[in-house]
């Protein structure tokens, strides 16, 4: 069984909970929706998605100390476009909580990153102030993935569909995702490949599509690379979160991006 099985496995369990109990949905304060990730392929330098991440099964310990709103307002003050929170409990340490006080500590848009199979996770999502959800091909169906982009989308979410193969990428483009991020890590062996984004942003040919490389980032060379290969934005998480000076890095991440989009939309 690889670790997205036993992930997996973990969320099932979470969801059926979650559809004993019943939140609040009209306590949700969140700030309006605005498509602030889709507006990403206008800008003139590479955007930065920054991460909290306590832990992950590949790295083990990263940041278990971590005040999550202190780590955000650092990142907005240096600079992100947006932040990513990973709520799984279970695999990262993380919770709805850190979702929750990020969201009400900045003003940036915020991704929820879990794992997501099921509408009510999506809601309770919305409901804790999250603008950006993610769905990972490689988790559901074609089909599930679709009735899931939409039920997001209808929900005025933007959905960042995560890919990391050739069929994964196909299916995306199918779905017309708006957003697609091209995981560098494999999620079943955790191994980084940071040349999966020039290979799978090849197969993208509407210029409206805005790409993400995510994962293994780590200097402002990746950052470069992954702009000729026609990203325009990035989700960067342990380089962050071990870094004893992120103005700088956020900094330096953010390379001019590469005139005309990614190879295929010229
Ligand atoms: O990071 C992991 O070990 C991991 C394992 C299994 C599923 C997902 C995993 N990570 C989630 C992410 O997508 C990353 O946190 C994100 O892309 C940032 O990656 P990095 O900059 O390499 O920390």
């Amino acid at each position: 069984m690889t670790i997205l099985d036993r992930i997996l496995r973990e969320k099932e369990k979470e969801i059926a909970l979650l559809k004993e109990q019943s939140f609040n949905n009209s306590m949700n304060e969140s700030k309006p929706a605005v498509k602030a990730v889709q507006s990403f392929r206008n800008a003139e330098h590479m955007n930065v998605i920054a991460e909290i991440k306590r832990s992950s099964p590949s790295k083990g310990k990263i940041a278990m100390m971590v005040d999550p709103v202190k780590q955000a307002k650092l990142y907005e003050a240096s600079g992100a476009d947006a932040i990513s929170v990973l709520t799984d409990e279970t695999f990262f340490n993380g919770s709805m909580d850190d979702l929750q006080a990020v969201q009400k500590a900045v003003d940036l848009p915020i991704l929820c990153k879990d794992f997501f199979l099921d509408e009510v996770q999506i809601d309770r999502a919305k409901a804790a102030g999250a603008s950006i959800i993610l769905l990972i091909a490689a988790a559901m169906s074609a089909a599930k993935l679709k009735d899931l982009y939409q039920y997001a989308s209808d929900q005025g979410l933007e959905v960042l569909c995560e890919v990391h193969n050739e069929r994964e990428m196909e299916t995306a483009i199918d779905i017309g995702a708006a957003i697609i991020g091209i995981n560098n890590r494999d999620l079943k062996t955790f191994k980084v490949d940071l040349s999966t984004t020039r290979h799978l942003a090849a197969m993208v040919s509407d210029p409206d599509t805005v790409l993400i490389s995510e994962s293994g980032m780590q200097t402002c060379e990746d950052a470069s690379q992954a702009s000729k290969n026609g990203a325009h934005g990035i989700l960067v998480g342990e380089t962050l979160m071990r870094s004893s000076d992120v103005t700088a890095l956020i900094s330096s991440l953010k390379v001019p991006l590469k005139e005309g989009g990614f190879p295929n939309a010229r």
